[in-house]
């Protein structure tokens, strides 16, 4: 499928003006992750290649004057949730001034963020004091040198300093993310789920998707949730706690654990009809759903000069024609965007 590029004003608006942004299947999008670069200080063997991707040249980039308009403008259409991604959030050049504009923004509710945490800890104080509500942390190996192999350089003890230094900062519940690959990292499941007997942590368990640079590592990696649920259960035992709204993590527990578990079964269960969320690239485009094509150029009605009447019919008119979901395992895979310019 072609990405999708509307640069002016949709002739026939399907929603209501100041009524929050829905879908054409009734879905209420109030959550939008914004990605601030597509340039990591890791290179994950399932999120991209190891030479990288072809990483968007700076002027082709979202300034923050341009980012917080939008989220300002998105805020009006009934967005709430803001969650900082990437690549690397983190490289983002200032963070905390960027964290605390959008906080400030009428209409926001919350801002979170996904990090490799790598760089988190001198500055995670200053983002909590900015207005970041709380972090999720990916961390997909305990053992230092696997970890290194799997992030391709990846130091464990700066991300363990990391995690420590979001919990002293308030930047709570934290969350941890795994990304599952039969044969690389699912032995050490049964050790990353005990981290929540004695921590207050949500232990998440993701099953890897075929995103652009990487989708031969999806091809025979995918462990299905409900086999690590099944050895997990039989380890420890496991309560199920629930599936809520549009939550992406099934959550269980087990038996007098501080903290959860999560799984994110986007293959084997995936939970599209409950989605809530589009993503903002870091060059500006509003892409509808993580896996598919279709995007919105955003930018482009910035820079000509669109008024934010404009830009929010735009937004508006990119959530109606928000594709219902995605067709995995066998049917068409995305083709235009790798996971480190979509953010997750
Ligand atoms: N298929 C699919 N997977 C998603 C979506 N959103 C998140 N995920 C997966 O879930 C993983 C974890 O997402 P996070 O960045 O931690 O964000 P989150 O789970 O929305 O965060 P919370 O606000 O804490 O619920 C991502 O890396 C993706 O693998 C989505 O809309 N579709
Ligand atoms: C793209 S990263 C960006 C934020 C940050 N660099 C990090 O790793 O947390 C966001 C999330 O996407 C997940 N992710 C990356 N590639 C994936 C894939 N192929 N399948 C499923 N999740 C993936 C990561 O594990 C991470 O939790
Ligand atoms: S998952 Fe995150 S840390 Fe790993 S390469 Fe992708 S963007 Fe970087
Ligand atoms: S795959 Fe698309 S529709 Fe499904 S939950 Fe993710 S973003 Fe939403």
């Amino acid at each position: 499928m072609m990405p999708i590029e509307l640069l002016e004003k949709p002739q026939t608006l399907q929603t209501r003006s100041n009524a929050p942004a829905h879908d054409a299947h009734g879905r209420r999008i109030n959550y939008l992750r914004i990605s601030l670069t597509d340039r990591c200080n890791f290179r994950c063997f399932y999120c991209m290649p190891e030479w990288g991707m072809q990483f968007a040249p700076k002027p082709e980039l979202l300034t923050n004057a341009e980012l917080i308009r939008l989220v300002r403008i998105m805020a009006q259409t009934g967005f709430e949730k803001i969650r900082l991604t990437g690549g690397e959030p983190t490289l983002r050049r200032d963070l905390v001034g960027l964290v605390e504009a959008i906080a400030n923004t009428p209409g926001i509710s919350e801002v979170s963020m996904t990090t490799n945490a790598l760089l988190l800890a001198p500055i995670a104080q200053q983002l909590a004091d900015a207005g970041l509500k709380r972090v999720n942390i990916s961390i997909d190996s305990l053992n230092p040198e696997s970890f290194r192999k799997i992030t391709r350089g990846g130091d464990l003890t700066r991300v363990w300093a990391g995690i420590e230094a979001a919990e002293q900062a308030g930047l709570t519940p934290l969350k941890l993310n795994c990304v599952v690959v039969r044969g690389v990292n699912d032995h050490e499941v049964l050790d990353l789920a005990r981290l929540t007997i004695d921590k207050p942590w949500q232990m998440r368990f993701i099953e890897v998707m075929p995103l652009v640079g990487v989708a031969e590592v999806a091809d025979n990696g995918v462990v299905p949730s409900n086999q690590l649920i099944a050895q997990i259960e039989a380890e420890f035992g496991l309560d199920f706690l629930g599936w809520y709204g549009a939550d992406p993590a099934r959550t269980y527990q087990i038996p007098g654990a501080q903290g959860k578990l999560g799984f994110i079964s986007s293959i084997s269960d995936p939970f599209c009809a409950t989605c809530n969320r589009m993503r903002l690239t870091a060059d500006g485009k509003l892409h509808l759903c993580l896996l598919r094509d279709n995007e919105l150029d955003l930018r482009a009605a910035l820079r000509g000069s669109g008024s934010d009447e404009e830009l929010e019919a735009l937004i508006r008119h990119a959530v109606w024609i928000k594709p219902w979901g995605h067709g995995l395992p066998d049917g068409v895979k995305p083709t235009v965007r790798g996971m480190s310019e979509l953010g997750g």
